[in-house]
């Protein structure tokens, strides 16, 4: 695994309690390659929010060495990290924090506005191909907040991808819909890791999902206890339809 998008070594967060500080990552040491796709479990309270935010550089680690596709952070200011951010790192939330009075196009696009500072054709050039990649094609023009859920988390999913990043982090990304959502939602996920060779770190709750990654990493107060390839994990993702 020569090629890492992440690297973290002995990486602790403590947060300022009344009288003593609180610490919640306990030295974690964790390495993703290029392409992987990992399921990150715990119970609730173990660390896997706080883990994710660091990760995602919302929020800077007490002390500890983390590197984001080569990248060292620890030396960057907040301009070079919402920068780093912006470019090699994608977020898909439970809920989807799409605009809701802007299309599915408008919405997808808004990581590449906000990136070039003004609109043009090919940012919506490009939220067309990714909406049709997630199956979504004929609803581009629909407003947000006339899809389905599901509809809404493949909106989301593309808009992580626009600035093509490196790295996708998902917090429990098919919390919020039915089964049979959450199945197309995660398929989904699948079909982008596979053919477009972008890594994901994907908290969930749920043993189904979680068996369906190609590796478990398991946090329980704030220590990595497991990290094993799931081998179990099912070949391929069957087909995504914009249903
Ligand atoms: N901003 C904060 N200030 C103080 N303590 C915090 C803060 N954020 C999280 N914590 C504490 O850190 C611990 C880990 O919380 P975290 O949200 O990372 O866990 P989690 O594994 O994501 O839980 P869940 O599965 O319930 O979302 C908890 O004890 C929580 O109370």
């Amino acid at each position: 695994m020569a090629d890492a998008v992440l690297k973290l070594e002995g990486l602790r967060k403590a947060y300022a309690g009344a009288d003593t500080e609180y610490e919640v990552l306990h030295g974690i040491d964790l390495r993703l390659g290029r392409g992987e796709f990992a399921a990150l479990i715990g119970p609730s309270g173990s660390g896997k929010s706080t883990l994710l935010n660091l990760i995602g550089l919302l929020d800077r680690p007490s002390s500890g060495r983390l590197v984001i596709d080569g990248e060292e952070t620890a030396t960057l200011d907040d301009t070079a990290l919402t920068r780093l951010r912006g470019e090699r790192i994608g977020f898909v939330f439970q809920h989807h924090h799409l605009i809701p009075a802007f299309t599915a196009e408008e919405n997808v696009a808004m990581p590449l506005l906000i990136a070039r500072g003004r609109p043009d054709a090919a940012m919506f050039a490009r939220a067309g191909e990714l909406l049709d990649r997630v199956g979504l094609a004929r609803q581009r023009r629909q407003l947000a907040n006339r899809l389905s859920g599901g509809q809404q988390q493949r909106v989301a999913i593309a808009r992580a991808l626009a600035m093509s990043p490196a790295l996708v982090l998902a917090d429990e990304p098919t919390g919020n819909l039915d089964t049979h959502s959450a199945d197309e939602v995660f398929a989904l996920l699948r079909e982008v890791n596979r053919q477009l060779g972008t890594s994901f770190l994907i908290v969930t709750h749920d043993p189904r999902l979680a068996r369906r990654c190609d590796r478990i990493i398991e946090l329980v107060d704030g220590v990595v206890v497991s990290d094993r390839p799931n081998n179990a994990a099912p070949p391929d993702s069957g087909p995504v339809d914009g249903s």
